[in-house]
């Protein structure tokens, strides 16, 4: 006798009901990928409503990192096999990428013949955000950081943001001191007013004076109207000196006074006018050195280094490498609205081992440039520069790009063994569609073993 089926004895509108009431997003394709059933869980994780969903493939409406390569419902179709739990990213409506967990099986009539697959996927965003806490990660404003370093520094900040301070924040190029500049002001009471960045190395002193205090019509010539500087226009608010180290010492001694006194007076006026701002200066430069070089002024020192914050460059805090990679791939998915679902082991170690003198700035460039050149759903060795390539794995008569190549092949030929030299299992682990591989392997003359990962002899 026929197994009657667990949801025998309910009526086909009651188990409507209870797909619209449940948490969990569910929907149906056909034979041909077309969406045949989306209930409103689905609707709420992906922002598309039924209407929109029922009638298109399933690949335009998720957008996930697994459509191109190793698509668990196709992979269900094709084996007549079930999966559960699979973790995996969709791009909700928004261009936001959204962690989900999957579980797919295949749609049967009531006679049992296949009629499509169903698919039944949770938004672990919370559960994801969850690990990162436990993982370590803090994040204040747009920095995030796991190393114990940064964490010394975002403890104390939103004590030193409350406390009005002048602060004083040195760290080579590209360590993020604006950035730090900017939490700050944003942890900080004067938040609703503005942040000003200037930058006080790319001016002369004229310059500099009529940017930061202003100047009264007939000032100069060309002056025809008055025009407030950047002290009366972030009034309330928070500037940052960067470049302080560069200024010139006849304009430390305008800015010592102007700190002093607390207020400036516009180039052609007689009358100071009272300076309500934040003042937090920044600089690559050693000021200590230039102290003891009589480069810069004690006083001026003193008057500005009253908290001072010292951000690590990047190369002492590489544990910070992944989570950065991460963050600006994110960043650039949104901007570009496109579907990297990450970086492959073999780049991330490229990226481990450099040592970014223009610290997390250069990684950004990197990654944006990597970026632009992957076309896959992974960054790969091969979308990274070759500058990144350290100088032993250059051949002698190797070209940059075949010392790219190089790399390539090793990162291929090593994932291939660890998965038994099965190619799907490969492209699945390197991040690619198979065909890739495929086309890689041809292109980088890899050889395979007589047997593969997969069962019997390899035909090709
Ligand atoms: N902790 C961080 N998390 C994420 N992004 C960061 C972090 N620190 C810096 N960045 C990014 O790195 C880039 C450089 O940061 P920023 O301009 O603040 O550095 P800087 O030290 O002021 O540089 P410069 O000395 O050249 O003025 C920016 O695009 C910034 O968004």
């Amino acid at each position: 006798m026929k197994k009657k089926s667990k949801f025998h004895d309910i009526h086909p509108h009651a188990t409507e009901i209870i797909l619209e009431s449940i948490s969990e997003g569910v929907f149906t394709v056909d034979h041909n990928w077309k969406i045949t059933s989306f209930n409103k869980a689905a609707t709420e994780i992906t922002g598309i409503s039924r209407d929109e969903a029922v009638g298109k493939h399933c690949w335009e409406v998720f957008r996930s990192n697994m459509c191109e390569s190793g698509c668990f419902l196709r992979q269900t179709m094709k084996q007549k096999k079930s999966f559960v739990g699979k973790s995996v990213y969709i791009v909700n409506s928004r261009m936001q990428k959204i962690p989900i967990s999957l579980s797919t099986a295949l749609l049967k009539d009531e006679k049992g013949r296949v009629i499509g697959g169903v698919e039944t996927f949770r938004d672990m965003t919370l559960v994801e955000e969850l690990r990162k806490e436990l993982d370590g990660r803090l994040q204040i404003g747009d920095m995030t950081s796991k190393s114990a370093s940064m964490h010394r520094i975002f403890d104390i900040l939103p004590r030193v943001a409350e406390s009005d301070s002048t602060v004083m924040i040195q760290g080579e190029t590209g360590t993020g001191k604006e950035l730090l500049a900017r939490a700050i002001h944003e942890l900080s009471s004067r938040r609703k007013k503005p942040f000003t960045a200037i930058n006080c190395g790319a001016l002369p002193d004229n310059l500099l004076e009529s940017e930061l205090f202003g100047y009264k019509a007939g000032a100069f010539t060309g002056a025809v109207k008055d025009k407030p500087g950047h002290f009366a226009a972030a009034k309330g608010g928070t500037i940052l000196l960067d470049e302080i180290g560069d200024i010139s010492p006849a304009f430390q001694v305008r800015l010592l006074r102007v700190l002093q006194e607390m207020t400036f007076t516009p180039l052609g006026s007689t009358t100071p006018v009272k300076a309500d701002v934040r003042v937090i200066t920044a600089s690559n430069k050693n000021i200590e050195h230039m102290l003891e070089n009589e480069e810069f002024r004690q006083d001026l020192f003193y008057r500005i280094n009253v908290v001072r914050l010292e951000l690590p460059p990047l190369r002492d805090r590489k544990e910070d490498i992944p989570l950065l990679v991460e963050k600006m791939i994110e960043r650039l998915n949104r901007l570009k609205a496109r579907n990297v679902a990450g970086i492959a082991p073999e780049a991330l170690r490229l990226l481990m081992a450099y040592d970014y003198p223009g610290n997390i700035r250069e990684l950004e460039n990197i990654i944006e440039y990597a970026f632009v050149l992957c076309n896959e759903a992974m960054i790969g060795l091969g979308h990274m520069p070759k500058h990144l390539i350290p100088e032993s794995d250059f051949a002698s008569q190797d070209t940059g790009r075949d010392t790219l190549k190089t790399a390539e092949a090793r990162a291929i030929k090593d994932a291939l063994k660890r998965n038994n030299y099965n190619r799907l299992a490969t492209a699945s682990e390197l991040g690619v569609h198979k065909s890739t591989l495929f086309r890689k392997i041809k292109s980088l003359k890899i050889s395979l073993p007589e047997k593969d990962g997969r069962s019997g002899p390899r035909k090709s």
